[in-house]
C-alpha cells in the first residue's frame, strides 16, 4: 500500500494522525469524461469520444468502487467494446499488481507489473494514491478517469450510439433524488465502512460505526414499501449501495469491525440485496474469493496474521419476494 510522489513510488499507509485517527479519502486525480461526440464533460478536458476498442478498464474484483464499473459494463453490454484487466487481490508494498493469480488478467497495453506504472505513463510526475478503477485511452495513452462515480455515468449513456444496450440508470427525472441518496450513502455507508475500518482511535471508529448503522436503519425503513431506493425501478443509487452491501457480512462486519448488525439481520435490506444480486449478469461480477483475499491479506495492520475467515456461509440466490412490493 502506498502512493506516488513526483512519479516515484513510496510504500506508505494512510496518514490518520492529523485528523484524530480519522481516515480521509483523497479525491481522484483524473477526471475527464468520455462523451458521445468527444466534447468535454462536466470536468476535465475533451477529446475522449465514445468509440469501440479505444478504451481499456483496469479493475480489482475486490474493490467496491471498481465493482460499480464492472456492473455497468455488464448491464450496458460494453464487454466487447471495453476490455478489462484485473489486478491481483493482494495489495502489498507495491500497491496493486498484475502478479499471476487466479482471476488475474494481465495488462495487454504497457505490460505493467504494477498499477502505478499506468499512472506514471499517463503523468510522469504524478503525485497521489494509485487507485482502481482506471479507465485508459489507448489512442492518447492516458488515463481518462480514475473516479468510479463518473465512469459509471459515462458508461450509462456515452456508448449508446456505438453498440451499448439500452437502459438509463440515472434518468433526468430521478437525478436530483439519486444524487441526494448517493451523497448520503457515500458518506455514511460506502465510505463509512472504510472510515470505521481504517480509523486509528476508538473515538473515530465509534463515530463512523454509529453513523453507518443509523444510515442502514434509515434505508431499512425506506425499503419497507419500496422495492428499490427510488421506487419501482433500479437506478444508479441502488448499484452504488449494492457493492458495499454485498461485501458487508463477509468483510466489513469482521475485518472493519462494523458489527452492530449484519445485513442478513435486516429483513428488507437482505431481500433487497438478494434482489439486486439476482439481476441477470450481476452474480458474475461478484468474486467473493478476491473480496475476502484482498481485505484480509492486504491490511496487515488490521489483520496481521492474514488469516482469511472461512465463513460466513451466505446464499444470495434464495427467493426474495421483493417483486410483490
Ligand atoms: N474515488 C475512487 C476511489 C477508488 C479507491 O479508493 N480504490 C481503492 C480500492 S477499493 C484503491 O485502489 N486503493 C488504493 C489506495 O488507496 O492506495 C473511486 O470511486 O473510483
Amino acid at each position: 500500500m502506498g502512493l506516488l510522489v513526483d512519479g516515484k513510488w513510496q510504500d506508505k499507509w494512510y496518514d490518520t494522525e492529523e485528523n484524530g485517527g480519522r481516515f480521509e479519502r483523497e479525491d481522484a486525480g483524473f477526471r475527464n469524461w468520455i462523451t458521445a461526440d468527444g466534447s468535454a464533460g462536466p470536468t476535465g478536458v475533451g477529446g475522449f469520444k465514445a468509440e469501440p476498442d479505444r478504451y481499456h478498464l483496469y479493475v480489482s474484483l475486490a474493490c467496491p468502487w471498481a465493482h460499480r464499473t464492472l456492473i455497468y459494463r455488464k448491464l450496458k453490454g460494453l464487454e466487447q467494446i471495453i476490455p478489462i484487466s484485473v489486478v491481483n487481490p493482494y495489495m502489498g508494498e507495491n500497491g496493486w499488481t498484475f502478479a499471476e493469480g487466479e482471476g488475474v488478467i494481465p495488462d495487454p497495453l504497457i505490460h505493467a507489473d504494477y498499477a502505478y506504472e499506468l499512472y506514471i505513463k499517463a503523468k510522469p510526475n504524478y503525485t497521489g494514491r494509485v487507485t482502481v478503477p482506471i479507465l485508459w485511452d489507448k489512442k492518447t495513452n492516458t488515463i481518462v478517469s480514475n473516479e468510479s462515480s463518473e465512469i459509471i455515468r459515462m458508461f450509462n449513456s456515452a456508448f449508446d450510439d456505438v453498440g451499448a444496450l439500452a437502459g438509463d440508470f440515472s434518468p433526468a427525472s430521478l437525478l436530483p433524488e439519486i444524487d441526494d441518496i448517493n451523497a448520503f450513502v457515500y458518506t455514511t455507508i460506502n465510505n463509512g465502512v472504510y472510515k470505521a475500518g481504517f480509523s486509528t482511535t476508538q473515538e473515530a471508529y465509534e463515530e463512523a460505526v454509529i453513523e453507518l448503522f443509523a444510515a442502514l436503519d434509515t434505508l431499512e425503513a425506506r425499503l419497507a414499501d419500496k422495492r428499490y431506493l427510488t421506487g419501482s425501478t433500479i437506478t444508479e443509487a441502488d448499484w452504488r449501495l449494492f457493492t458495499t452491501l454485498v461485501r458487508f457480512d463477509a468483510v466489513y462486519v469482521g475485518h472493519f469491525k462494523c458489527n452492530l448488525r449484519r445485513i442478513i439481520d435486516y429483513p428488507n435490506l437482505w431481500g433487497y440485496l438478494r434482489d439486486l444480486y439476482q439481476v441477470p449478469g450481476i452474480a458474475e461480477t461478484v468474486n467473493m474469493e478476491h473480496i475476502k483475499q484482498h481485505y484480509y491479506t492486504s491490511h496487515a495492520n488490521i489483520n496481521p496474521t492474514r488469516i482469511i475467515p472461512i465463513g460466513p456461509a451466505i446464499d444470495f440466490t434464495t427467493a426474495h419476494h421483493r417483486d410483490q412490493l
